[in-house]
């Protein structure tokens, strides 16, 4: 027992117990919470675990890229946050909706009006015998409700927003492969959804022309202050973004923090920091790179310092 725990009465544990009860909830201020999100699939008698317990917390008006390599787990957790899979296990919920509990219809109405989503193939964003303005209108025709000059006027915002306004009249074959997806962002965001997801958006397109696709999200998050989550395998795509969460083996590792410094003279620099992920059972995965350095294997010894934990090579022998 060690010394912290000596002492402590049943009484003790109760009031803890009964505190942490009290308190508020995990993500309780998050707009997307998934909570040890666990999705297995079978196919052919074989299990194959997409999501092992993965835990993310993304806020209102933030931009976040998850990456991660082939058969990590990005596109099952894009997937379900986009309301198309359900979990096998856990808590997903996005503004306020119970991702696992939501019946057929409130499932549909979710995919209408509280998410956009943006897919890798730019050709199955848009209805190719639709113009760039009727297939941003669409989305508004479908829901109802919204007069004809206002929604005339929302598709010359959008896109004007997202530096497509000449292709307005334009079928999607006579578009570039980056101005269909610009299109594509402004027909998700016709609806005004709470969160906007994208799936590899700039996977089939240049590094220069997934660029200006990028700079059309920022400007969507800074401009409509929509929540934005793009997945990407991309390492350098993630570098544009201020928040970027590593998926590993259908759970979240660390992540990449970036803001803006300015120095004495007034100087702008980005500076970013590598954090890693720490669950909520306490777990905490450790670089490789780190382990392998040191030698680490099988077991560690951990002690607590005044403002760090300090993580040690067994150093027993036996
Ligand atoms: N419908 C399915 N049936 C069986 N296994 C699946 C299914 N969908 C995904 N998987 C498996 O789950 C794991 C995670 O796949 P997922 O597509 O989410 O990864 P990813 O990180 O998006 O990879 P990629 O970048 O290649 O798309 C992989 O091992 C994949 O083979």
């Amino acid at each position: 027992m060690s010394d912290s725990t000596r002492g402590t009465t049943l009484a003790d544990l109760e009031r803890r117990v009964a505190e942490r009860r009290a308190g508020p909830a995990y993500g309780d201020d998050a707009l997307i919470v998934c909570d040890r999100l666990v999705r297995i699939f079978t196919a052919d008698g074989v299990e194959v675990q997409a999501l092992q317990g993965l835990d993310l917390l993304v806020r209102e008006g933030e931009l976040t890229a998850l990456v991660g390599a082939s058969g990590s787990g990005k596109s099952t957790l894009m997937n379900i946050l986009a309301g198309l899979d359900v979990p096998t296990a856990g808590a997903a919920r996005v503004a306020g909706r119970d991702l696992l509990t939501m019946d057929a219809g409130a499932r549909l109405r979710y995919r209408r009006d509280v998410v956009g989503f943006v897919r890798q193939q730019t050709a199955r964003n848009l209805l190719p015998y639709l113009t760039a303005a009727q297939n941003v209108a669409l989305p508004m025709q479908l829901r109802g409700g919204t007069k004809r000059a206002r929604k005339a006027e929302r598709v010359r915002e959008l896109l004007a927003m997202l530096d497509v306004a000449e292709c307005r009249d334009r079928l999607p074959h006579r578009m570039s492969g980056g101005q269909q997806q610009r299109v594509a962002i402004a027909v998700a965001l016709a609806n005004a959804p709470s969160v906007l997801l994208a799936d590899e958006p700039t996977g089939e397109l240049d590094s220069a022309t997934g660029e200006q696709v990028f700079a059309a999200f920022r400007r969507a998050n800074e401009e409509l202050g929509t929540t934005i989550v793009i997945v990407t395998h991309d390492r350098a795509v993630a570098g544009e973004v201020r928040r970027a969460v590593a998926v590993r083996d259908g759970r979240t590792s660390s992540e990449v923090l970036r803001r803006t410094e300015v120095d004495a003279e007034g100087r702008e620099s980005m500076v970013a920091r590598e954090y890693a992920t720490l669950d909520r059972a306490g777990r905490l995965q450790l670089p490789a790179e780190y382990t392998e350095a040191l030698g680490m294997e099988h077991r560690v010894l951990l002690e607590l310092e005044p403002d760090h934990i300090a993580v040690r090579p067994d150093d027993d022998g036996s």
